[in-house]
């Protein structure tokens, strides 16, 4: 496997791929040298700076894994990578330290005119009364986004004796409760704080979210620090509330638009950094040893880990489980690609729904991933290598299906079940359900059927008249054949004299094998059929 690092990260990080994997560290690569090569590598390692977008993505044709060193995810397209079925990892737990310290250093910088004082000094100007700032203590400091930075900043500057009021309309009450935290609108926030920070990802959603709108709206004198992302807080807007005097100081360790770093940037120009009361760091959130050997160490891991097919860690566009979580999950996730891959084996009705029921034991957990299991199964027939866990969801909503899932604790006679009803466009449905035991995977219920089976890479489905022989017919055709009988079961229907059979054999079934039961009288319908 061969991984390309487009930006600097650790040397612990780039050793610990060694160990792996081929590595080749470009960094500063143009970014047309980069699309040229990118279709060699199986995962690239990028920072903030790297554009993954559509194009590259695209190019990478043979692209497994894009790892982030690092937190945000702005900088790569992952509706594309997802819909590639690519793997994208970050590591965003550990840069968030040095992020919250960042925030806070610019938050002290600004109160009390620290760089501008220091540019004096250098200049021999020691004149105080310039500089006079103002103090945290006492003071309303508002946080949009209480997410892992949000709540340490908040609970940093608590001891600040500050009163902390954060907006975040997506996380519970319980959080803010948590670290001590008023929760309040987006209004009463611009309303009550002579601080503001910002810390949401970047987003559709979030991008200029404090516009000239929002700006009309703060305390006259409000002081405000932008440690997240270019562009949340829209930068014409923050210069005229600046120039006007409505925001007394600001301090952007990010731009919208910021410069290569490390190069000279001759042509790099902001408005912004004309106004004194504005300070600027260049994108400096992430840069500690600390942070660097964290997140270099981490990404080096999550990128072996994906590459080696292991679908846990900080994967951003699956679920998230942890690998215990993961391992418990796993035979459920074979059993439900298992259950899903028998339709398209044995129906050709495209399907309109795909309900997934998850009852017992396993409603208490996080089953999102097993769903992508059982997508995947039941769309692998028809899109073969198209289908992954990555992509399963997107590929069935293009398909126009609708996937519900649901949890019911009740159950009796087994610990979990999980259901699959999968109904087609003309309206039939067709169930189906099973269980497990340990590490081992049972189908109880098969197109109205009770059954228990094992599900296998060789099987053979019979729909037959349910009258003496059958098994002996089935056995004759196959052993001509070479074919071992491994395990059988047979669920005969009463009402209309039919059976359904399920053989598993030793190995792959032939057509020809598969012709010469479907000529014999007793059987209706024989299908070779596989569990993945
Ligand atoms: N300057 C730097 O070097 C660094 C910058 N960052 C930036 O910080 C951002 C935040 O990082 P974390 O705290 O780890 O992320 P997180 O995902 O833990 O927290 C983000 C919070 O924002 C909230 N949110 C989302 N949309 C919102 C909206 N419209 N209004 C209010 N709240 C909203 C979410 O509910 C969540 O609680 C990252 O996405 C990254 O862009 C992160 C590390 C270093
Ligand atoms: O982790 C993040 O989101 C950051 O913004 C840090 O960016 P960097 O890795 O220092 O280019």
């Amino acid at each position: 496997m061969k991984v390309i690092v487009t930006e600097r990260i650790s040397e612990n990080g780039i050793e610990y791929l060694k160990k792996y994997v081929d590595v080749d560290v470009k960094l500063g690569l143009e970014r047309k040298e980069l699309l040229d090569i990118i279709d060699n590598y199986d995962a690239i390692i990028v920072r903030s700076v790297t554009k993954v977008d559509k194009e590259l993505i695209e190019k990478g044709k043979n692209l497994k894994v894009i790892g982030r060193a690092g937190n945000g995810v702005d900088n790569i397209d992952l509706n594309t990578a997802t819909k590639k079925g690519i793997i994208v990892v970050n590591t965003p737990e550990g840069n968030i330290i040095a992020a919250a310290e960042h925030t806070i250093g610019l938050m002290l910088s600004i109160a009390r005119n620290i760089p501008q004082a220091y540019n004096g000094c250098k200049n021999g100007d020691f004149k105080r009364n310039r500089y006079k700032g103002v103090e945290l203590n006492g003071k309303t400091l508002g946080i949009i986004g209480l997410g892992r930075i949000g709540s340490l900043v908040a609970t940093r500057l608590s001891s600040f004796n500050m009163n902390v009021i954060a907006y975040d309309p997506y996380i519970p009450d319980s959080r803010f409760e948590k670290f001590g935290v008023q929760k309040v609108t987006l209004d009463e926030l611009l309303e009550q704080s002579d601080f503001i920070t910002i810390h949401t990802p970047k987003t559709e959603e979030t991008l200029g979210m404090i516009g000239e709108k929002e700006l009309k709206k703060v305390k006259k004198g409000v002081r405000i620090v932008n440690c997240a992302r270019g562009g949340l807080i829209n930068e014409e807007a923050l210069y005229n509330a600046v120039k006007e005097g409505t925001v007394a100081a600001a301090a952007l360790d990010v731009l919208l638009i910021e410069p290569v770093y490390d190069k000279e940037n001759k042509d790099f120009h902001n408005p912004l950094l004309e106004l004194p009361n504005v300070v600027v760091t260049p994108h400096l959130g992430a840069s500690t040893v600390e942070a660097q050997n964290n997140v270099g160490i981490e990404v080096a891991r999550e990128v072996v880990t994906a590459l080696s097919g292991k679908l846990y860690g900080n994967i951003v566009n699956l679920p998230d489980v942890k690998a215990d979580e993961f391992n418990m999950l796993k035979p459920y996730m074979r059993l439900c690609e298992a259950m899903g891959a028998l339709y398209y084996q044995i129906n050709e009705t495209p399907i309109s729904t795909v309900e997934i029921i998850y009852r017992g034991k396993i409603s208490k957990h996080n089953t999102d991933i097993v769903s992508l299991y059982a997508l995947k199964g039941i769309l692998k027939p028809a899109l073969k290598e198209g289908v992954s866990i990555i992509n399963a969801r997107i590929r069935a909503k293009e398909m126009g299906i609708e996937v519900i899932e649901g949890k019911v604790e009740e159950i009796n006679h087994y610990s979990s079940l999980v259901i699959l009803k999968i109904t087609d466009t003309k309206g039939s449905m067709s169930q189906f359900a099973g269980t497990t035991y340990g590490d081992e995977i049972r189908i109880v219920e098969c197109l109205g059927h009770k059954v228990n089976f094992e599900p296998t890479d060789y099987m053979l489905f019979v729909r037959n008249k349910d009258v003496p022989g059958v098994i002996g017919h089935i056995g004759n055709v196959l052993s001509e054949f070479g074919i071992n009988i491994s395990s059988m079961h047979v669920s005969p229907n009463k009402s209309d004299g039919t059976a359904l059979m399920i053989v598993n054999t030793d190995k792959e079934i032939p057509h020809e094998a598969v012709d010469a039961l479907n000529n014999l009288n007793s059987i209706l319908r024989a299908r070779a059929v596989k569990a993945s």
